[in-house]
Order: C-alpha cells, then sequence, then structure tokens
C-alpha cells in the first residue's frame, strides 16, 4: 500500500488510525428468501477474503444477488449459511465501524447539511465533544461552504458528497458502497469516482463496492470480483494491480474490461 499516501489525514481520524481497515472474511455464504411461491436462492457458497484496507468492486448481472451479499457483511440481516466475519468476530449486527452508502443520500431535508452529517457523532453521544470531526469531514468532501445549506440547494453530486461526509464522520473501518454514484450523470460520476478513490487512500479503510459499471469497478478497485447469475457465485477473481491515481486511457484498463464483460457474458467489441 506503499502508493496510498495518506499519512497526512491519519492524525485527525483516531479509529481509522489504530486500527485500520477491517478485515472481511465471507466463508461459505448461501442465502435465500422466503417467498409464497418458495425459497429463492440468492447466494451461492459465496467465499470471499477482503484483506485490511483493500478496495474490492463487485460486478454481476442485475438481480443476482449483490446487494444482499452487502447487507450481510453491514450486518443488515444474518445469513441463511455460512459466516462473515470483521477481524475474526462474526458480524451479527449493524456497527458503526461498517458505514454503507446507498444510491440515494437520504439526506433529512429539515437540516442543514452540517446537521446531516453530524447525525452518526449525535447518535451515540459523541457530537457535543467531537463537533470538528463534522467539520473535517466536510472539508474532506469539499463542502465546508455548504454547512449551513439544506439539501435543496444541492446537486445530485454534492448531496451523495454529504452522504459520504455522514460515513466518513464515524471513521468506518469498511465503507460498503451499494451503487452509490449510480444516480450522478456521467460526468459527475467520473469526478466523484476520483474523489472516492481519494478519500480511501488518505482515510484507510476497507472498501466494497457494487456497481454496474465495469469501467467504475475497474477504476476505483485493487479487485473485482465477478458474479454469476442468481443465486450469485463468483465466476472470477480478477486483480488490477495498477498504482493510483489511474488514467481512465491505460490499456491494461482496457484489457481487464474486455475480461469482465466476457465473464459477464457481453461482447467486448462495443
Ligand atoms: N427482502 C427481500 N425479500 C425477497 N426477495 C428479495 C429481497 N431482497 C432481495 N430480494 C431478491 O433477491 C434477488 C437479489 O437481489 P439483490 O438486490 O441482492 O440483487 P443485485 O445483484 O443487487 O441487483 P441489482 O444489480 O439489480 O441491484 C432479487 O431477485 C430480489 O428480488
Amino acid at each position: 500500500m506503499e502508493d496510498r499516501g495518506r499519512a497526512a489525514d491519519r492524525s485527525t481520524h483516531p479509529a481509522t488510525e489504530r486500527l485500520g481497515g477491517a478485515k472481511i472474511d465471507i466463508r461459505a455464504v448461501s442465502h435465500h428468501f422466503d417467498l409464497p411461491a418458495g425459497p429463492l436462492p440468492v447466494l451461492d457458497r459465496v467465499d470471499l477474503v477482503v484483506a485490511p484496507g483493500e478496495f474490492v468492486a463487485l460486478l454481476g448481472p442485475s438481480g443476482c444477488g449483490k446487494s444482499t451479499l452487502l447487507r450481510l457483511v453491514a450486518g443488515l440481516e444474518p445469513a441463511a449459511e455460512g459466516e462473515l466475519l470483521q477481524d475474526g468476530e462474526p458480524i451479527t449486527r449493524p456497527d458503526p465501524s461498517r458505514i454503507v452508502v446507498f444510491q440515494d443520500p437520504t439526506l433529512y431535508p429539515w437540516r442543514t447539511v452540517w446537521d446531516n452529517v453530524a447525525l452518526g457523532l449525535q447518535a451515540r453521544g459523541l457530537l457535543k465533544t467531537q463537533r470538528t470531526r463534522v467539520d473535517e469531514a466536510l472539508a474532506r468532501v469539499g463542502l465546508t461552504q455548504f454547512a449551513q445549506a439544506h439539501p435543496h440547494q444541492l446537486s445530485g453530486g454534492m448531496a451523495q458528497r454529504v452522504a459520504l461526509a455522514r460515513a466518513l464522520v464515524n471513521d468506518p473501518r469498511l465503507l460498503v458502497l451499494d451503487e452509490p454514484l449510480g444516480k450522478l450523470d456521467s460526468l459527475t460520476r467520473l469526478t466523484m469516482q476520483s474523489e472516492l478513490v481519494a478519500l480511501w487512500q488518505r482515510a484507510g479503510f476497507s472498501a466494497l463496492l457494487v456497481t454496474h459499471d465495469v469501467e467504475e469497478a475497474l477504476f476505483m478497485a485493487q479487485r473485482v470480483i465477478v458474479f454469476s447469475d442468481r443465486p450469485a457465485r463468483i465466476v472470477a477473481d480478477i486483480a488490477n494491480p495498477l498504482p493510483y491515481p489511474r488514467h481512465r486511457g491505460h490499456p491494461r484498463l482496457a484489457a481487464l474490461r474486455h475480461q469482465a464483460l466476457r465473464l459477464l457474458g457481453l461482447d467486448a467489441t462495443w
């Protein structure tokens, strides 16, 4: 991780500094939903290890089970079979060390940007003593000037930056990203991809990203996991060793894109 240059920010983020990114072990996890017509199998013996501080992207056909896997990792529901561990401890419930960022920023419209970002600290009774963390999180996403704005005064990209700041203020050890840039226009999306990578480089959390965008996965992640149709099983684990910052036109990215599209059953000539 020598290329990550994040030492400068670490002094202000004691939890991540002390503990680093989380190691996540997903061991033989299978899952299904009980529908009136019978069980719907969604995950099929998924084995995956996310190393501390690693950025891993999950790609797969729509509806195969990627978000379900993120929900299990986040501790939002228990796996039907197998186990999920964070640093060797079973994941049994949501925890502030694992923060989920969804496609929709879901900000409270009546609260200012600052107050939205402060939510996590407030809920944990830490706001009184740690108000500067809110300011720091806003600075990290470039929204200091908008601290007193309300969500309706923000663009889609800015709202998603607020959602990121709201996650970062908790010093997550794992950031669980479920299509976080999916609703943004394509130019904002490209900018935010670079910003998110820069945040990850500075803060040192582990990241698990679900995206439908092959280029996004390859541009951002160190590994791209490709899933089959539902029930999702892992069909490939593609390493992307390119150092950061990455150049979108790098020929290696084009070759990896071709490989990923082929694995997804798509013709990579268009
Ligand atoms: N709570 C639930 N109850 C019943 N079925 C569910 C539930 N959540 C998800 N499913 C079903 O599980 C399957 C996998 O859903 P999931 O959202 O994990 O897929 P996905 O790969 O993230 O999809 P997409 O890429 O389209 O977002 C889908 O068929 C979905 O309808």
